[in-house]
C-alpha cells in the first residue's frame, strides 16, 4: 500500500491552509508529519482521510484517487485515529472497536475474535464492556487505535496519537505501530520520539512541506531554529525506553 500526495492544496472556509504538498508513504513505512501549531498538519491529514477535499492536487492510495473511491472501499484501505474523539455516545468499548469492521461483510465469530485481539494489542482486553464515555483520555485513545487495527487496512493515519498517553503508553503505542509494519503517517509533536521511531519524517511550516527525509538528515539545528524558532542543543537528559527494550531486563 502506497500513499502518494502530489501538489495537494487545501482551503478551509475560503482560507488557504495547505499549499502544494508532496508526500509519499511507502508500504511498511512509518512516517511522521511534524511542524509548529497551526501549520496545517491536521488539515492535510483530514484531507487524506476524506474529511476535507483538496482544492488542487492528487491523493492516491495504490494509484487510486482516494476522493473518487466509494466510501466502503476507502475504509478498507485507510484507518484513522483522529485527534477529536467521537461524541461520547453510550457505546461500549466492544461496540466502538466493532465499528472497525463496518466496511466488511459481517462474520460474527471472526469479527469478535479480531476485535478482542485488537483490544488485547492495546492492553485493554478487560475493557470490553466498559462504556466508552467513562474512559480516561488515554484509554479512549487506545480504544480508537484498537478500532483502527480491527479495520485491517494497509494504511494507518494517526493525528497526535500519543497526546493523552503517559510516557509508558506513548512508547508502547509507537512501538506497536512500528511493529505493525503497515504504511503509517502520524502527526507527532515530540521530535525525539519521531526521530527514534520513524523511518522518515516531513516537516511542515506555514502550510508548506519544507523538508522530508530520514530524521538524522532532516532534524538539523538550523531547520529546527528556522521552523520552530528555538535552539536545538544536544544535552544529556533522561531517555525513556520500554522495559522490554532494556537488554538487562531481557536477560532476567
Ligand atoms: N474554519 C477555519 N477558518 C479559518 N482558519 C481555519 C479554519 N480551520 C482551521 N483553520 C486554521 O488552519 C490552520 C491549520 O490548522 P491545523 O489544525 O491543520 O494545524 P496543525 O498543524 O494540525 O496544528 P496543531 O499542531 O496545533 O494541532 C490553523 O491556523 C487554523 O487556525
Amino acid at each position: 500500500m502506497k500513499l502518494d500526495l502530489r501538489g495537494v492544496s487545501v482551503g478551509v472556509d475560503g482560507h488557504p491552509i495547505v499549499h502544494g504538498a508532496d508526500l509519499v508513504v511507502d508500504d511498511g513505512e512509518f512516517v511522521a508529519l511534524v511542524g509548529p501549531n497551526g501549520c496545517g498538519k491536521s488539515t492535510l491529514l483530514r484531507t487524506i482521510y476524506r474529511a476535507l477535499r483538496p482544492a488542487a492536487g492528487l491523493i492516491a492510495v495504490d494509484g487510486d484517487d482516494v476522493h473518487r473511491l466509494p466510501a466502503r472501499q476507502a475504509a478498507r484501505r485507510i484507518a484513522v485515529v483522529a485527534q477529536e474523539t467521537p461524541a461520547d455516545l453510550d457505546f461500549t468499548v466492544a461496540e466502538i472497536v466493532a465499528m472497525g469492521r463496518t466496511p466488511y461483510r459481517p462474520d460474527a465469530s471472526a469479527d469478535e475474535k479480531l476485535c478482542a485481539g485488537a483490544l488485547d494489542r492495546v492492553g485493554l482486553a478487560h475493557y470490553t464492556d466498559r462504556v466508552f464515555a467513562t474512559l480516561s483520555g488515554g484509554e479512549k485513545q487506545r480504544v480508537l487505535l484498537a478500532r483502527a487495527l480491527a479495520q485491517e487496512t494497509r494504511l494507518l493515519l494517526l493525528d497526535e496519537p500519543t497526546s493523552h498517553l503517559d510516557i509508558r503508553h506513548q512508547l508502547e503505542l509507537l512501538h506497536l505501530v512500528r511493529e505493525l509494519g503497515i504504511a503509517t503517517l502520524a502527526v507527532l509533536h515530540d521530535l525525539n520520539q519521531a526521530a527514534a521511531f520513524c523511518d522518515r519524517l516531513y516537516v511542515m511550516d506555514a502550510g508548506r512541506i519544507v523538508a522530508g527525509g530520514p530524521p538524522g538528515e532532516v532534524l538539523t539545528p538550523e531547520l529546527i531554529s528556522r521552523v520552530y524558532g528555538v535552539r536545538a542543543v544536544r544535552r544529556t537528559q533522561l531517555v525513556f525506553e520500554r522495559l522490554a527494550d532494556d537488554p538487562l531486563t531481557d536477560e532476567v
